[in-house]
């Protein structure tokens, strides 16, 4: 097991440097990132999906490339321009209401994304469940002079997104609402969301996200967790086996690091990666290697997550 430690190159959630443990398995490399404030029942679900990514594979691809979206952080509108203008893709999804900003600053962003796309490109916006329902009903309005692909997560609860969900036309994705629920399946009973945004990690995995696809009947956005290629990996053999992909997955996050642990990292090409497993690169990971404090930390967590997670101990244990 190794722990790495890699700055990003524009803050993201809060966070300037992304962590995680990395484990090879008879399968392969698996990766393991909860976010910082997640506690042990939570990551258990993120070590299932590196015990799958190392000890069993994953299901057989339907496709060989995937489209994807360049995600825009919160940055002023000529740094947005500039992003999308970089990253080759016809999609953007767009972060808006962080905290700290105007909603001008958000109407702004999303101007200059349009501007970089042009009329055929396709807008989306990620609120992360940051406006009630009447600032949500109003500010979709107004950003969708912008021409919306659809929003995601406007509000935190299920029954905002559902109330908001009646009251615009643009479609509403759900992602926290599926990926910290108990049950990501409520998402359909509540009627609250016409897409359904997928992480491979918090769901347990690429079986149990391809389980919870089928099971909520919503068209899916696979999307990262901002990993090294070695997560963004287990996010494309998802995306690689749905049955329909009809929106663009957002899976081009690498760019937000500073660096990878690959040989050949799963950058997009004109748009879409296309579906392989990269290889660890030795020299990469020692670069990236954690001092001793942050992996006696990260060792910890994972023998947390373990715990809760149990199973036979001679089958998929993180060491
Ligand atoms: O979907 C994307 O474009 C990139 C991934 C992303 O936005 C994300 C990454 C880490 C944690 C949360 C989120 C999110 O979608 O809210
Ligand atoms: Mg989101």
């Amino acid at each position: 097991m190794r722990v790495y430690a890699i700055p990003m190159r524009t803050r993201f959630r809060g966070i300037t440097r992304r962590e995680g443990v990395l484990v090879e398995g008879p399968a392969g490399w698996g990766e393991f990132s909860p976010f910082a404030e997640y506690g042990p029942t939570e990551c258990a679900r993120w070590l299932a999906a590196a015990r799958e990514a190392a000890f069993e594979g994953w299901p057989a691809p339907v496709r060989d490339r995937i489209p994807v979206n360049v995600t825009v952080p919160a940055v002023e509108p000529g740094r947005a321009h500039e992003i999308v203008r970089a990253s080759g893709c016809r999609t953007a999804k767009v972060k808006v209401a962080e905290p700290g900003q105007s909603e001008d600053d958000d109407l702004a962003r999303v101007e200059a994304v349009r501007d970089a796309l042009g009329p055929s490109g396709r807008v989306r916006v990620d609120v992360n469940g940051a406006w009630d329902v009447d600032t949500a009903a109003r500010m979709i309005r107004r950003l969708d002079r912008f021409d919306l692909e659809y929003v995601e997560q406007p509000c935190a609860t299920l029954e905002e997104l559902a109330r908001v969900r009646r009251l615009v036309d643009v479609p509403v994705a759900a992602d926290e609402s599926i990926r910290r629920a108990e049950d990501p399946l409520k998402v359909r009973a509540a009627e609250a969301a016409d897409v359904a945004v997928l992480k491979v990690q918090p769901l347990g995995g690429v079986r149990a996200a391809l389980r919870v696809a089928e099971a909520c009947g919503l068209p899916v956005v696979v999307s990262s967790a901002v990993e090294t290629s070695v997560g963004l990996a287990a996010g494309v053999a998802l995306a690689a086996a749905l049955p329909e992909l009809p929106y663009a997955c957002g899976l081009a996050t690498l760019s937000l690091l500073e660096g990878d642990v690959v040989d050949e990292p799963l950058t997009p090409v004109d748009g879409a990666i296309d579906v392989r497993r990269p290889r660890v690169r030795e020299a990469a990971l020692a670069r990236y290697e954690a001092d001793a404090a942050t992996a006696d930390r990260w060792r910890a967590r994972a023998a947390e997550a373990q715990e809760v997670l149990g199973g036979d101990p001679a089958i998929g244990v993180v060491r």
